[in-house]
């Protein structure tokens, strides 16, 4: 079952694109979205939620098709960014009351309670909130109308170290029950490491591959060595190279391939995601 089913979707910007893009969200997991600077993140995120309409294309969320649907669709969506404020000059109390009559599955005792852990002071205003305090009185929102699917545009850039933790941790309580999902854009890979199942990578408005985390970490392989093994073929086999006065590192899509290929000449180790994306913003070649 998908959370989201995107097919063919393409929207397009005068200096940019997002092209042909289809992708499944598993239901029951966390997926996280990366890739570097303008590949298209939160453009797809606004697609997904129906900020933007899309050229051409169908996505259907939670069953349900966009933008047709849209009405049904956001009862059970949470959206988590520090953008989705209209009212600034409302406190966090009077925007709880002006928010709660949306939601058909409104809990106000779990509001107030999410309130009070997240430390947010009902007499706050929203003007006065931090970028990490929006984000937190988001999520308070959004997981108090048990919001089925969590949509969260770089989540923890405006977080601390210690809340960024816990919510982590609260993520990963979240989708506990195996109903709920959730999807993560981020540029802070090592949050995705510690609680992604799937990852999203999106390279120039297209999609590298949606695979499940231990799946790319497995199939991918750093390849370290000195500059006489960089020749034509080896050179054609690595998604992208940084070369240095002692010798080159590269990424390879394919260990199997890697280790035939360079042997015992190389040495081989387990990528990072931010290593998947560094080289991938280097590289010229597409990815097997
Ligand atoms: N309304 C718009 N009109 C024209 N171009 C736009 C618009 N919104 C976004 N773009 C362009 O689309 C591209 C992708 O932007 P997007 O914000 O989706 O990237 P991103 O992956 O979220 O980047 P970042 O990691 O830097 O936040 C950029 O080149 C941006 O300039």
């Amino acid at each position: 079952m998908n959370a989201i089913e995107i097919r063919n979707l393409s929207k397009t910007y005068p200096l940019f694109k997002v092209e042909n893009v289809s992708l499944d969200v598993k239901q029951g997991y966390i997926t996280g979205l990366i890739g570097p600077n303008g590949a298209g993140k939160s453009t797809l995120i606004k697609l997904i939620t129906g900020l933007i309409q899309p050229d051409s294309g169908s996505i259907h969320t939670l069953g349900r098709k966009m933008p047709e649907q849209e009405v049904h669709i956001k009862q059970r969506l949470g959206i988590v960014s520090d953008e989705c404020f209209y009212y600034e000059h409302l406190t966090i109390y009077e925007m709880g009351r002006m928010i709660a009559p949306f939601y058909k599955r409104w809990n106000d005792q779990t509001f107030r309670g999410y309130l009070d852990q997240f430390e947010l002071s009902p007499k706050k205003k929203i003007e006065d909130l931090s970028k990490g305090m929006k984000i937190k009185f988001s999520l308070a929102v959004a997981l108090s109308h048990e919001a089925e699917l969590l949509i969260m545009d770089e989540p923890t850039s405006g977080l601390d170290p210690v809340f960024r933790r816990e919510l982590l941790d609260l993520l990963a309580d979240t989708i506990q029950d195996e109903t709920r999902s959730i999807i993560f854009s981020t540029h802070i890979t090592t949050d995705l490491e510690r609680i992604a199942d799937y990852i999203t990578f999106i390279h120039r408005g297209q999609i590298v591959f949606n695979e499940a985390k231990d799946d790319v970490l497995e199939r991918y392989t750093i390849v370290k060595g000195d500059m006489e093994l960089l020749d034509a073929d080896t050179r054609a086999h690595l998604v992208g190279i940084r070369e240095t006065a002692v010798g080159f590192e590269g990424l390879s899509d394919n260990k199997v391939e890697a280790e035939q290929l360079f042997g015992s000449y190389a040495l081989l180790h387990r990528p990072s995601l931010e290593d998947l994306i560094y080289f991938t913003a280097k590289g010229a070649r597409k990815h097997g």
